[in-house]
């Protein structure tokens, strides 16, 4: 084995200039695909992703000529600890390898041109014609039908594909020296009591939710009324404004503690100011600016796609940022509707952006965030700030604001729909993953498990019965695009813990949910200084850096939160709080 670091240093600039060239055409390849979903779009693809998975089966085949182990430069220890973990590349089967990459392109084709026909020819996609059903229709029967249309349409379909990409992927990363596919997911939070530390964070939060799910349910039963809903406690999952009910700002009008206030939904206020796709992105763009971080590039403008292609092409709607490798191209493809909901999620997508434009000049390697919690929490961290009452005010979106007991309720009640009702279904979307690849949850088994956890932990039924002919988790996006979720509940936690550190690095000495860091360089400056490393240090240290203690800790999301919990709790006559563990 080569000991000389020198020579192991002179490798991974090699490998870095390679890599920006291989990854680019792989990038550009996809982008392609997903902005036009076509048969010749996705062979395309396939044959860049086989290209860069031989690429980076040599770089790995090179790198472990080199005795990194025992390097004595413990940066360069972990830049070829990244080299040789290559993940579902180190499939050496080509003909398995292209299957593997088949099927996912596949199954993320039947998601993103799957539709329901309300009428023999109405037929109507999930962006924005379904979306916009389930935000705002309250007919019972009419929100069951778009919620199983569009579980037939996209879930069933996907069921026999999935079972074989399941076996596949293991297959891979078996090759790549771990025991399934959910492992190698976990290494990256390289943390050895990481899925106890989960638990013990959904624990410490899950009475916010129980005391949320019961006023939410009480609501729901004065709507609906109380024969529509189980005994067991458990709410329909069809009826909460949301096609998978992981968030329930869309039922503020109903669950809005003190009608008549400042009206802090400000989607009328949006479309009433004629609001554009673009203008949405300049106005998070100049969020960013404010704080002195990097403003978005030319490209940015020139490529991105921000809203849906009008000419009949079929896209994948689902919103992502896009890394090109190439230190210049940055793009957002999202079918942008004009709502604060969108609003909201254009400031996530720019902050997995903002993390690109920072840590370009790493490593290919160190391009990615501290832990993927870290760039899921970047764009929420700011849009806490923006949704503030006195933020819209400040960017012309809320006309006037008040400040009493009342409105903070309530701008606390659309918060809590958006974080807290979110948290158990951030949470068993990868309990159930991580336990199919584990085998644990076999093929015959899939839609029992989710409804299992869909019951016992996020507290809802299924508003009609479901079998093993139906594969419900294939009815959300990040089932078929194979994207990891248990991020999404990492950052809703450690998104507080940044907020909190930057309200105070903003000199801003008010509640925590009255913060709004908006033209802070300061702040901006602890931030960059955490996104520029990138993956270059473990996670604690970057953690360290910015919310001043290296562990996930809730107390910053319930210290923001206090107010409503003791609002919620006088609300609720505590023995209607729980639902029971099992399915109803
Ligand atoms: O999926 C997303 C946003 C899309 C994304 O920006 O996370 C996107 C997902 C994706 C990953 C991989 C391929 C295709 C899409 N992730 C990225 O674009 C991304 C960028 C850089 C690094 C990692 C991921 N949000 C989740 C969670 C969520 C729901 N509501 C929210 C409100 C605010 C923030 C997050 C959410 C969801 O919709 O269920
Ligand atoms: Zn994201």
């Amino acid at each position: 084995l080569i000991t000389n670091e020198t020579a192991a240093r002179e490798f991974a600039n090699e490998v870095n200039a390679g890599s920006e060239v291989v990854m680019y055409n792989f990038v550009a390849a996809s982008w392609n695909y997903n902005t036009n979903i076509t048969t010749e779009n996705q062979q395309a693809m396939v044959d860049e992703s086989l290209k860069l998975a031989l690429f980076d089966q040599a770089v790995e085949a090179n790198a472990s000529r080199y005795d990194w182990k025992n390097f004595s430069d413990t940066d360069l220890n972990r830049l070829f600890s990244k080299l040789v973990d290559i993940g579902t590349a180190a499939m050496t089967d080509k003909v398995k390898l292209e299957r593997l990459n088949n099927i996912m392109s596949e199954m993320e084709a039947i998601y993103s041109t799957g539709k329901v026909c309300l009428t023999e020819n109405n037929c109507l996609p999930l962006d924005p014609d379904l979306s916009r059903l389930m935000a705002t229709s309250t007919d019972y029967d009419e929100l069951l039908t778009v919620w199983k249309g569009w579980r037939d349409a996209t879930g069933a379909k996907i069921k026999d594909l999935y079972k074989e990409f399941v076996s596949l992927s293991n297959e891979a990363i078996v090759q790549n020296g771990y025991p399934d596919t959910g492992a190698y997911w976990k290494s990256w939070y390289d943390t050895p009591t990481f899925e106890e530390d989960l638990k013990t964070l959904f624990e410490t939060l899950k009475p916010l939710y129980v005391n949320l799910h019961a006023y939410t349910r009480k609501k729901l039963k004065e709507r609906y009324g109380a024969d529509k809903f189980p005994t067991s406690g458990h709410i329909p999952a069809h009826i909460l404004g949301n096609m998978w009910a992981q968030t329930w700002g869309n039922l503020f009008d109903l669950l809005e503690p003190y009608p008549g206030k400042d009206d802090i939904d400000v989607t009328p206020q949006m479309v009433q100011q004629n609001y554009t796709a673009e203008k949405m992105f300049q106005v998070s763009d100049e969020f960013f600016k404010s704080l002195g971080l990097i403003e978005m590039p030319s490209e940015f403008w020139d490529h991105s796609m921000l809203k849906k292609p009008t000419d009949g092409r079929d896209v994948v709607c689902h919103a992502s940022a896009w890394d090109f490798y190439n230190k210049k191209d940055f793009r957002v493809k999202q079918c942008t509707d004009i709502t604060m909901e969108d609003l909201i999620t254009v400031h996530h997508e720019m902050g997995h952006i903002e993390y690109y434009l920072q840590y370009k000049d790493q490593h290919v390697v160190y391009r990615d965030g501290a832990n993927p919690g870290f760039h899921e929490a970047v764009g929420d961290v700011i849009s806490l700030s923006v949704q503030t009452p006195t933020h819209l005010q400040k960017i012309g979106l809320l006309p006037e604001v008040t400040n009493d007991e009342e409105a903070e309720i309530n701008f606390l009640m659309k918060m809590a729909l958006q974080k807290i009702a979110f948290l158990p279904f951030g949470y068993l979307i990868d309990q159930w993953r991580w336990s199919v690849f584990s085998g644990e949850t076999t093929p015959d088994n899939y839609n029992q498990k989710w409804w299992d956890l869909r019951c016992g932990l996020q507290g809802i039924s299924p508003p009609e019965d479901r079998t093993e002919d139906d594969f419900d988790p294939g009815a959300k996006f990040h089932i078929p695009g194979n994207t990891p979720y248990i991020r999404y509940f990492v950052s809703f936690v450690i998104q507080f813990q940044f907020h909190k550190s930057l309200c105070q690095a903003a000199g801003q000495n008010v509640p925590l949910h009255q913060c709004d860091i908006y033209q802070s360089t300061a702040a901006g400056q602890k931030l960059s200084e955490m996104l520029k490393l990138g993956s270059s240090k473990p996670w604690p240290e970057a953690m360290m850096m910015i919310a001043g203690e290296d562990k996930m800790n809730a107390a910053a999301l319930m210290e923001y939160f206090q107010p409503l919990t003791t609002w919620l709790i006088e609300q609720n006559d505590v023995y209607k709080l729980v639902f029971a563990e099992s399915n109803p």
